[in-house]
């Protein structure tokens, strides 16, 4: 058994929950109540700014060149593929770039962040690639479930988010990362296979919490945005 697939069965009952939760079954049926999904982008973006640094920092730890051009690939695909995706739904649901721009995190988007930058810029690749993941993998595995939903993917408000997260492109990035996490799981110990087996959950959990947060539009509870 793979490590991944060690990873993948620990997780899957937190997968499932995001899998069947109303935020994601209202994207697959075309049902998402639109300000649910204008909150989840905005925090979604202020997200990604911080996972392109952990792909450069990716780069930064790899070791030899092909990790390190593929981590490279991955920031230019976060910076200019999916956040462009970002770019373009906020123009189209009337979000000027001024305002999302000026987005304010929620407590979820810095607490999940805060989380990923912390493991990885003090720990290994491997600590990076376990914290990393869970994110790449699971949204392809939702994107591809949900395409099967009749009219998912011609749906006029979610169908692009469909299609990109269903992509081959994507699912060749989840690949490769799941490769490259048996790659740097090998010969480790069990304790240091657990520790990266807390991070991978953690993060899961995370998304979990990324999804309800956006369904409940959940800002600090102090009530004081500006
Ligand atoms: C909360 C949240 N989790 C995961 C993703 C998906 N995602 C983030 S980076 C990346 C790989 C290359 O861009 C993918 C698939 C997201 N957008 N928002």
């Amino acid at each position: 058994m793979q490590f991944t697939d060690r990873l993948y069965k620990k997780a899957k009952p937190i997968w499932r929950k995001s899998h069947d939760h109303p935020f994601v079954q209202g994207i697959g049926h075309g049902t998402l109540d639109i300000e649910k999904f204008k909150f989840f982008m905005q925090q979604d973006y202020l997200y990604l700014i911080d996972y392109a640094r952990l792909f450069a920092l990716g780069s930064l730890k790899g070791t030899d060149l092909k990790t390190m051009s593929i981590f490279a690939k991955l920031l230019d695909s976060t910076l200019n593929v999916e956040m462009d995706l970002h770019r373009q739904y906020a123009s189209r649901l009337g979000i000027s770039e001024a305002e999302l721009e000026a987005t304010k995190a929620a407590p979820t988007t810095l607490a999940y962040s805060g989380y990923m930058l912390n493991v990885s810029q003090r720990g290994s690749l491997a600590d990076l690639v376990a914290a990393v993941l869970p994110c790449t993998w699971s949204y392809y595995e939702i994107g591809t479930e949900l395409s099967k939903i009749p009219g998912a993917l011609e749906n006029e408000t979610y169908g692009e988010w469909v299609k990109m997260y269903a992509s081959e492109e994507f699912g060749e990035l989840a690949d490769w990362l799941i490769t490259l996490m048996n790659e740097l799981a090998e010969g480790k110990t069990e304790a240091e296979l657990t520790a990266l087996e807390e991070i991978f959950l953690n993060t899961s959990r995370y998304e979990y919490m990324f999804w309800d947060m956006s369904y409940n539009l959940q800002m600090w509870p102090t009530d004081d945005e500006q």
